[in-house]
């Protein structure tokens, strides 16, 4: 057995975990055609490198299918329940920043904070007889912020992408989703609620708690982990 290490399959959060293991001494390579997910890890013997979707490693971590894995915090979080229990993150990465946060249309000028997005909810409700929709892929996350903070007469609607096209789209009236330039958001005639955000997210490193309990998978996770000085 090899103690696998799992990386996102492709663009900039690929790159840049590449670049981040080479200044650690260790080299990941794609190997094989363009096109196939294939990998090979340098630098230390007995680890595997196996690429997936950023947002399927949270799972394979959580089921011990893969030792080690590089992913942002908000998916490991959304995804997981407990998600400390499961996994245990080793280093962040300085990379991949993003905010998750909640924004409503620039036009709502009444609207800039969650006191403010409840009173709309209401008066959404009462204006509509429907519950005004939230769309957004972090559901565990968001339900638990907007309980917070005190919003509750709202519903969510699921989006897996271009969520902020929905309010154009009128599929939903506010988004929950991650920004980093705030390019998107501007773009869509959409503002950032004026609160902290949901959460800040960045790509880090974590071990699985399962699979690296015991046997010799641990000595070769223990010796990775010295090695890029952790
Ligand atoms: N514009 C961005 N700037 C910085 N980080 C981002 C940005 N968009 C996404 N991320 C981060 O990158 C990670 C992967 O995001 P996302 O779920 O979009 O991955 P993906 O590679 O598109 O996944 P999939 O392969 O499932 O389509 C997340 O942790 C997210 O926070
Ligand atoms: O603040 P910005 O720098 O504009 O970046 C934010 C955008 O980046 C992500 O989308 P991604 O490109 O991953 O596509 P997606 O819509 O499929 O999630 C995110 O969902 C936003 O749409």
């Amino acid at each position: 057995m090899t103690v696998k290490l799992g990386v996102p399959s492709k663009g900039r959060l690929m790159e840049k975990t590449f670049d981040w293991f080479a200044e650690h001494g260790i080299t990941l390579t794609r190997t094989g055609s363009e096109r196939e997910y294939a990998g090979a890890v340098e630098g230390i013997d007995g680890v595997s490198l196996v690429l997936l979707s950023a947002s399927e490693i949270p799972r394979e971590l959580a089921n011990g299918r893969i030792h080690l894995g590089v992913t942002g915090t908000d998916l490991i979080r959304e995804t997981l329940v407990q998600w400390d229990q499961k996994v245990e993150p080793l280093a962040e990465l300085g990379f991949g920043h993003a905010d998750l946060i909640v924004a409503v249309p620039s036009a709502w000028v009444d609207v800039d904070t969650l006191d403010d997005l409840d009173a709309a909810a209401a008066a959404f409700r009462a204006a509509h007889g429907q519950r005004l929709r939230i769309a957004t892929k972090y559901h565990r996350l968001v339900r638990d912020y907007l309980r917070h903070g005190g919003v509750a007469d709202y519903r969510l609607v699921d989006s897996q992408g271009a969520t902020e096209g929905t309010v154009k789209n009128m599929t939903a009236e506010a988004i929950a989703d991650i920004t980093s330039t705030g390019e998107t958001l501007r773009a869509n005639h959409l503002k950032v609620l004026d609160e902290e955000p949901v959460l800040r997210s960045q790509a880090t490193l974590f071990r699985a708690r399962k699979a690296c309990k015991n046997g010799p998978d641990r000595a070769v996770v223990e010796r990775l982990i010295a090695q890029l000085g952790l």
